[in-house]
């Protein structure tokens, strides 16, 4: 639970300067907030982990960096993913894609994908309540992938990002096992990847750059492995911290924010959590494109608390069920709500 950086964490908030990256595919650019709190947030420490460090041939630099890995799991549940390998040309041709995607004059052309049943792959909404305000896309990535076929470059743009992140997230899995000192693929087949259900969001806030009231996605937590998250720019993206503090999240240039899903939670029976977040869109100043990615077990998955993390100083604390039977809890698979809550035995 230390606030003190573990090893070889970049720590420190990280605050861009002035304008962001990806400020050419925006209307308008974000500034790092003046103020050290927005709506009651902080600006406090997210740690970074270096990808390649995690595989680097070095077996010291590779055994500091899982360690690494695993304080970050533990101590925070969520961290900044530099190094990763997905080229900067692949996320700039999302925003692009996504852009033209979310352009306010075809909104006709989106209304198509609205929800009609209850397990359609694509999804389109906007949403415009005290509660939620944001345009939002939600397609099911894998097994199979599905998107709108048009803008046809966006689509592309999509496909791949997804199969580059992908292999981020099965190269993750590889490292936190060993970090927890289990053999290399055992997360990979405790999560059955292969088959792994994920499934994507991408968002616009606010809505056609109007909203009504602060709130772009209220607090929840995600099902899942990690939920990994890219955004075009800073601005209202907030996760609350084991120690109860709403912290602000500046991602560094071209970094992947991961968190720890619920699932993660219930295999390592708690040791790491799963974190509540929201959005706050604050005065419409800012118009935010962000994908955020649920990367989940197979739907036929029983997940349980893992023999490995239960002893008798460490009873079982969640309740199995099938990565199906959580989804379908709270609404259906595509919905990806959660049910962390109902699975608590305490
Ligand atoms: O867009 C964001 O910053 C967060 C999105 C999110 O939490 C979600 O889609 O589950
Ligand atoms: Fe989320």
């Amino acid at each position: 639970m230390a606030n003190t950086a573990p090893p070889l964490l970049l720590q420190g908030s990280y605050k861009p300067t002035n304008t962001t990256n990806y400020s050419k595919y925006s209307s308008i650019t974000a500034t790092c907030p003046n103020n050290d709190t927005i709506n009651g947030a902080v600006d406090d420490g997210i740690p970074t982990i270096d990808y390649f460090m995690l595989f680097s041939s070095d077996p010291n630099q590779r055994s500091l960096a899982l360690k690494t890995l695993s304080h970050a799991c533990e101590d925070y549940g969520f961290f900044y993913l530099v190094n990763h390998g997905v080229p900067d040309s692949v996320l700039e041709s999302v925003f692009r894609g996504m852009s033209e995607f979310f352009d306010p004059e075809q909104v006709e052309y989106r209304r198509q994908f609205e929800k009609k049943h209850p397990t359609d792959r694509i999804r389109w909404g906007l949403r415009s309540y005290p509660g939620e305000n944001r345009e939002y896309l939600k397609v099911v990535t894998h097994p199979q992938f599905h998107c709108p076929p048009k803008p046809a470059a966006f689509s592309e743009a999509m496909e791949e990002y997804y199969k580059r992140l992908r292999e981020v997230v099965h190269g993750l899995a590889k490292a936190l096992s060993k970090s927890l000192g289990l053999e290399e693929c055992y997360i990979y087949k405790a999560f059955n990847l292969k088959s792994g259900f994920e499934v994507s969001a991408m968002n616009l806030y606010p809505p056609n750059f109007q909203s009504n009231g602060s709130m772009g996605i209220s607090d929840h937590t995600d099902p899942g492995l990690f939920v990994s998250l890219i955004q075009q720019v800073d601005g209202g993206l907030q996760i609350l911290s084991h120690q109860g503090k709403w912290i602000n999240v500046y991602i560094p240039r071209n970094a992947i924010l991961m968190q720890i899903g619920d699932q993660l939670e219930i295999l390592s029976n708690g040791k790491y959590k799963s974190h509540v977040h929201r959005v706050v869109v604050e005065r419409n100043e800012v118009r935010r494109l962000t994908v955020a990615t649920l990367h989940g077990p197979s739907l036929d998955t029983f997940l349980s608390p893992a023999m490995e993390f239960v002893d008798d100083s460490h009873p079982p604390l969640y309740y199995g069920m099938t990565y199906k039977q959580s989804l379908e809890a709270n609404g259906n698979e595509v919905d990806v709500q959660s049910n962390l809550e109902q699975l608590r035995r305490y």
